[in-house]
């Protein structure tokens, strides 16, 4: 059963609020693919240029259709459980893992061939072993959530796809690991400006009322804006919310960006303030977006873990990963064949996502160079270095998200917007 349908059965629709409807972003906040939704109009060619590689020109062959390995995952899950399980991943030498890895994947792409018993294997746990969690997340705008939950669960292969129905819960990220499934929930609205309009106290008090809902509660705190810009309705969250001891949830508080402190003393102070409050379990000093601490946080969250079924299928990816996913596949092609400096001073966008009736996704991407130059390097002689790399890609994207794929590149000379 899914946590916000869990939530409602607990008698808390009165959080839902049917003007405000709440897109489910999960997760995926890296810095490109948000670029990518913030196309500035004006940028836009006044009529639409033909594609400098378009997959229908080519016929690309199917016969590697869910069979061939994605090059890229493996490499970010390695570096991912590197960072998050020193290595150790499920246990098992990583060779060994790739290949159960891989075995996994066909037999998942040809569900008619595998009985009951080894699609259980596939999947990996059964449903009596499987343990879960959930987790809120609790912090002002810009503490880094988004980075964290980045970090923690981006590189994993294990999403849903799904709008959450409560203004209140949006699902941030979900993190599969062994036979342990962790649900990251934004909490937003505890920290409001001082605005008296009915929605927004309505808005306030939905939030303060949901923060019970999940298993642990982490408050996020920006550690560095503590030290050099404190915001007292901060300061005034922590402390209510680690006022009193909790009978049914455990509370963290982490204290975030904590390479932007230099003086590692002052780290101390922050921590002096807030160390004698009963209702936070265990404190983390951490870096989201650099990723210090956060294995000791995902140790200690894996821990908490407790036997009930998965909320979500981790094989299933999220549309956003998966639009991701296509600026991942497309750019590695471009470095693998463009060994200037170009990759790294253009604008990479993802212009148009379809998915059509017959299943299949039609993705544009545009490439933005400032020089002509650039754009021409980029193309190739007729078309050649664009035309591998759409081809490549394409290939790839096909593999990975199990069906077809019309991906369309276009490389044009505009105004760049790197971040
Ligand atoms: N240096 C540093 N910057 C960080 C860290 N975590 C987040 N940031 C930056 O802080 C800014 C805000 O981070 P987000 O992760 O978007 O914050 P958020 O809490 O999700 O923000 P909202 O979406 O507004 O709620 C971004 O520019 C991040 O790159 C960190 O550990 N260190």
């Amino acid at each position: 059963m899914q946590v916000w349908r869990r939530a409602l059965e607990r008698g808390l629709t009165s959080l839902s609020n049917p003007n405000n409807s709440t897109c489910l972003s999960i997760f995926v906040s890296l810095s490109r693919f948000r670029s990518s939704q913030t196309l500035q109009d004006d940028e836009e060619p006044s009529t639409p240029a033909p594609a400098d590689f378009d997959s229908t020109d080519f016929s690309i062959s199917h016969t590697k259709l869910a069979t061939s390995k994605p090059i890229w995952d493996a490499k970010y899950r390695a570096r991912a459980d590197q960072a998050l399980f020193r290595g150790k991943g499920s246990g098992l030498p990583l060779k060994e893992e790739e290949r159960e890895e891989e075995e996994e994947e066909a037999a998942l792409a040809n569900p008619d061939e595998v009985d009951e018993e080894e699609m259980v294997e596939a999947v990996g746990v059964r449903e009596e072993d499987q343990r879960s969690l959930s987790v809120g997340l609790v912090g002002a705008p810009n503490a880094g959530k988004s980075a964290l939950m980045n970090f923690m669960v981006g590189t994993k292969i294990s999403a849903v796809s799904r709008k959450s129905n409560t203004t209140t819960h949006e699902m941030l990220g979900v993190m599969t690991k062994g036979n342990t499934q962790i649900c990251f929930f934004d909490t937003p609205g505890l920290i409001s400006k001082r605005d008296s309009r009915p929605d927004v106290k309505v808005r306030v008090e939905s939030a303060w009322g949901s923060l019970n809902l999940y298993d642990i509660l982490v408050v996020i705190v920006d550690v560095h804006r503590h030290l050099t810009k404190p915001d007292s309705r901060v300061t005034r969250l922590v402390m209510n919310l680690g006022k009193e001891e909790q009978q049914k949830q455990k509370r963290v508080l982490c204290m975030n960006k904590i390479d932007l402190v230099e003086a590692k003393k002052d780290l101390l102070k922050v921590a002096d303030q807030f160390k004698d409050l009963p209702g936070y379990e265990r404190y983390f000093m951490i870096s989201g977006l650099r990723g210090s601490g956060i294995k000791d946080l995902t140790q200690y969250m894996m821990e908490q873990a407790v036997k009930r079924p998965w909320d979500e299928d981790p094989t299933v990816m999220s549309e956003d990963m998966m639009k991701n996913i296509s600026l991942e596949v497309v750019r590695e092609k471009m470095l693998h064949h463009i060994h200037q400096e170009i990759p790294y001073v253009i604008d990479h966008r993802l212009m148009n996502w379809n998915e059509l009736k017959d299943g299949s996704l039609r993705i544009e991407q545009h490439f933005i160079t400032t020089k002509q130059s650039q754009r021409q390097i980029l193309v190739g002689k007729k078309g050649s270095k664009i035309g591998r790399i759409g081809m490549e890609a394409n290939e790839e994207l096909r593999s990975l998200f199990k069906r077809e794929v019309h991906l369309i590149l276009l490389v044009r000379v505009g105004r760049v917007n790197i971040r």
